[in-house]
Order: structure tokens, then C-alpha cells, then sequence
């Protein structure tokens, strides 16, 4: 299916509760983890928009290049969830599909979302495409098309947040299990799972020397 065209979309507006502070502003490389997701979005081409309940606070400490370009915004109907930040995207922005992240994605890399858009492109008739791994399924790390809109508008009014539920509604297209490794689709959720990533990272360092 044609993609006439592409907007990235970091979702960085949840509560954190597990990490016990915002993940979104944890320290990743050079910056922070919404930093990096930025930096790979638009080195993918892509222009960025993140829905965030804190914007002034990730435009200062966000470490994002002071020339790419971003929209920092607050959710249009706060507190339900990352349905908030996807019905918010699609209402601010005008491309046909956006490519829609969480952000407690380490690993992801331009490379990554690249390949994502070129097999969605390859595609037809869809209104999503949800990264798979294993069994695993990754809402937050997919592409959705403009046609998906109402089903999200609907959910919200409808104050039903589950993701998932969202998803029975439209026609889905998973990707195949090995498109993305594990690691590149891998949620530091909890202050462990953040130690790992860093270990992970640690060990890709030395490995490269
Ligand atoms: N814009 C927006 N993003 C959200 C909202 N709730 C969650 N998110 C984002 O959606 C992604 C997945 O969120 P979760 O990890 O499930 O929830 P969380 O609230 O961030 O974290 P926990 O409190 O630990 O569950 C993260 O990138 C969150 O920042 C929201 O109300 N608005």
C-alpha cells in the first residue's frame, strides 16, 4: 500500500508508577531515552510529535537537536492512557499514518522503524501495523493509519482505554515474528528492566571495540 506520508508520534504522557519516575527523562547515550527516540525518528525522515503531560519539562531537559524538528504538546483529553496521546496525534497532525512509540523503547533505531515502513508498504488494506516478536505483540511500536482514527475517537468518548481492545475493531497486519529482534522492541518499564538495558547496552559497547 502506498504511504503518501509518515508522521512519528512519541507517546511520553503515562505515569511511570513503575519506574517510580518519568521514564521518558532517564539518561540513554548522550541524552535521554525521549532524546534518542527522537533523534531515531528523525533520522528516519520522520517529523515528531510527542504527547507528553509535562512539555516544558522535556523541552528543557529533553537533550533533543535544537534543529530537527518537534512538537511538544499535552494530551487533548488527559489521564486515560496512551489512547489519549494517539487520539491527540491524529487530531494535531495531517499525515496519512503516523508510527507510534512508547517512550521506554532503548533499543529502537532508525534502522528499525525503516523496516517497519518498508513492510508496511508492502502490504494492503490495513488500518494497522503492530509489531510482533515471538508472541509478543507491541502496540506502542506500530504504524496506524488515518483510517483508524474513529476507532480511537470512539474508544476515548467511550472512556473504554484498553489498547488491545482497539485493535480487535481494525484490520491488523502483524509483522512477522523475526522482522524486529527482541531487544529493538524491549519496554524498560521498572527501575530492573532499566538496569538490564543498560547492561545490554554495556556489553553491545564492548563488543564493538
Ligand atoms: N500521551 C499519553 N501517553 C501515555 C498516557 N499513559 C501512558 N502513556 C504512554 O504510553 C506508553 C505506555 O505506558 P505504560 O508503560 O503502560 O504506562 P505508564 O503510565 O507510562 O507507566 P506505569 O505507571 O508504570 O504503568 C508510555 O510511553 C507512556 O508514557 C497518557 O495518558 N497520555
Amino acid at each position: 500500500m502506498r504511504i503518501p506520508s509518515i508522521g512519528g508520534v512519541i507517546l511520553a504522557g503515562g505515569k511511570s508508577s513503575r519506574m517510580g519516575q518519568p521514564k521518558e527523562l532517564l539518561p540513554w547515550k548522550e541524552g535521554t531515552l525521549i532524546a534518542h527516540l527522537h533523534k531515531e525518528l528523525t533520522g528516519a525522515g520522520l517529523p515528531c510529535l510527542i504527547v507528553s503531560h509535562a512539555p516544558e519539562t522535556i523541552e528543557r531537559m529533553g537533550g533533543m537537536q535544537a534543529d530537527a524538528a518537534v512538537d511538544v504538546v499535552r494530551d487533548q483529553v488527559p489521564s486515560c492512557g496512551p489512547i489519549s496521546g494517539i487520539v491527540t496525534a491524529f487530531r494535531l497532525r495531517s499525515e496519512e499514518v503516523l508510527l507510534v512509540l512508547s517512550c521506554d523503547l532503548p533499543f529502537v533505531e532508525q534502522k528499525h522503524l525503516k523496516k517497519l515502513i518498508d513492510y508496511a508498504a508492502q502490504q494492503s488494506d490495513w488500518d494497522a501495523v503492530v509489531v510482533k516478536t515471538g508472541d509478543r505483540v507491541h502496540p506502542l511500536l506500530a504504524l496506524y493509519h488515518r483510517r483508524s482514527q474513529p476507532y480511537w475517537e470512539e474508544a476515548l468518548s467511550a472512556g473504554q482505554y484498553r489498547l488491545m481492545e482497539v485493535l480487535q475493531k481494525l484490520r491488523i497486519v502483524w509483522t512477522p515474528p523475526d522482522l524486529l529482534d527482541a531487544w529493538a522492541a524491549y519496554n524498560a518499564n521498572t527501575p530492573e528492566e532499566y538496569r538490564c538495558a543498560l547492561e545490554e547496552k554495556k556489553k553491545r559497547e564492548s563488543a564493538s571495540l
